[in-house]
């Protein structure tokens, strides 16, 4: 599943030295010809967006954060990062969400830029470009996958040869939805949703997304759980072993029969109309509808690539939601693009 794994990573970043950047030849009439290798251009990596296929939360605890049993999903929506030497660090971004991305620092692209270049005690200068197709704010992990494609494209183009256990520390320093961004596939994250144990998937999960007219904030989604909550016992999360099968049969109905999120009566309350859209696609045939994250896109598990066109032309239709995507699940994580 680890498209980010040592070994695959080794060979990509290796693809791109032999496929894209300058080779010198040292003019030598007699013996061997000697090769000497530069450094890359520019790398362009690839991130997959995610969706939580379960998302149990826990109180509250004293850091602010909630513990999680969080099954991710990631899933064939992506933007691609690349990175390219530059005098300062500097962040740029294109697509249809672009005006909302900030091009400061707090960008998630600079901040795993500074992160690698500092644990390597390096500078940081680089021109980060966002070729951004996952929604911002949308619960997808959208600005996550900038960090970990970032973090992933520096470490190509520096050649600091970090471990995967290095990039998987910095990712979850990056924030809980980082970590999986690196790894895709399916995984169960625990502890505040960093800590990572794969999962098998059996098949293909085919979905529709239908993104909302405006964001959540993700720190007001779970304010609002915890106001919800307030006063119940709120017990620990525990993953579900029936929906760990079902991804492992890749059996979409065993799936939609068990897919939860306890996020989605929080992010319903402050965007009540997505209620809209989620009797849209069910009426459309979808197998179930959850909010995905902490919202406010919402995803509808289908049986198959028919069915996915008829919903998707079904919630397009309805004028509850802002755009309509399908894809694949499941998608690989951070890959580097061949040169
Ligand atoms: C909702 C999910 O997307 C589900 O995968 C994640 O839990 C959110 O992950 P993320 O966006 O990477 O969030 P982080 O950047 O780590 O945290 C942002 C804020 O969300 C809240 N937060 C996040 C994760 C978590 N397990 N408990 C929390 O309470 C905290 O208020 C935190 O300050
Ligand atoms: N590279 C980035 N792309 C998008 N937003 C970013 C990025 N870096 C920082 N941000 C900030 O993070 C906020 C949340 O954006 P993001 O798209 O990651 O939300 P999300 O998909 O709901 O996150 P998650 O699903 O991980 O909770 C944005 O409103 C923006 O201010």
């Amino acid at each position: 599943m680890a498209a980010a794994g040592p070994a695959a990573r080794r060979a990509v970043v290796r693809r791109v030295a032999f496929g894209r950047h300058r080779t010198a030849r040292a003019p030598s009439p007699v013996g061997p010809v000697e090769t000497q290798e530069f450094p890359p251009v520019s790398v362009t990596v690839r991130v997959p967006a995610k969706v939580n296929v379960q998302l149990s939360v826990g109180a509250a605890r004293p850091d602010g954060f909630h513990d999680l049993a969080n099954v991710f999903l990631a899933v064939g929506l992506y933007d691609e990062v690349t990175v390219a030497p530059a005098d300062t660090l500097r962040v740029t971004c294109e697509g249809p969400d672009a005006a909302h991305v900030p091009l400061d620092r707090t960008n998630l692209a600079a901040r795993a830029a500074e992160a690698l270049a500092a644990r390597y005690g390096r500078s940081p200068a680089v021109h980060l470009h966002i070729a951004k197709d996952i929604p911002v704010a949308g619960g997808m992990a959208g600005g996550s996958a900038d960090g970990a494609g970032a973090l992933l494209a520096c470490d190509a183009l520096w050649g600091t040869g970090a471990s995967r256990a290095e990039l998987l520390d910095i990712c979850a320093e990056l924030g809980s939805d980082v970590p999986f961004s690196l790894v895709g596939g399916a995984a169960l994250g625990t502890g505040r949703g960093e800590r990572l144990t794969a999962l098998d998937v059996g098949g293909t999960f085919r979905w529709v997304f239908a993104m909302a007219g405006r964001g959540l904030s993700t720190p007001a989604v779970f304010r609002e759980f915890d106001r919800l909550g307030a006063g119940a016992d709120i017990p620990e999360p525990v993953a579900s072993a029936e929906l760990i099968a079902a991804l492992a049969k890749g059996d979409p109905d065993a799936l939609a029969a068990t897919v939860s999120n306890d996020l989605q009566p929080a992010a319903l309350s402050l965007y009540p109309e997505l209620a809209d859209t989620l009797a849209a696609g069910l009426a459309a045939g979808a197998l179930t509808a959850l909010v995905s994250g902490s919202g406010p896109t919402t995803a509808f598990l289908v049986r198959d690539a028919a069915s996915a066109e008829t919903v998707a032309r079904s919630l397009r239709a309805s004028g509850t939601c802002r755009t309509v995507r399908t894809a694949a699940a499941p998608a690989p994580g951070a890959t580097v693009l061949t040169a």
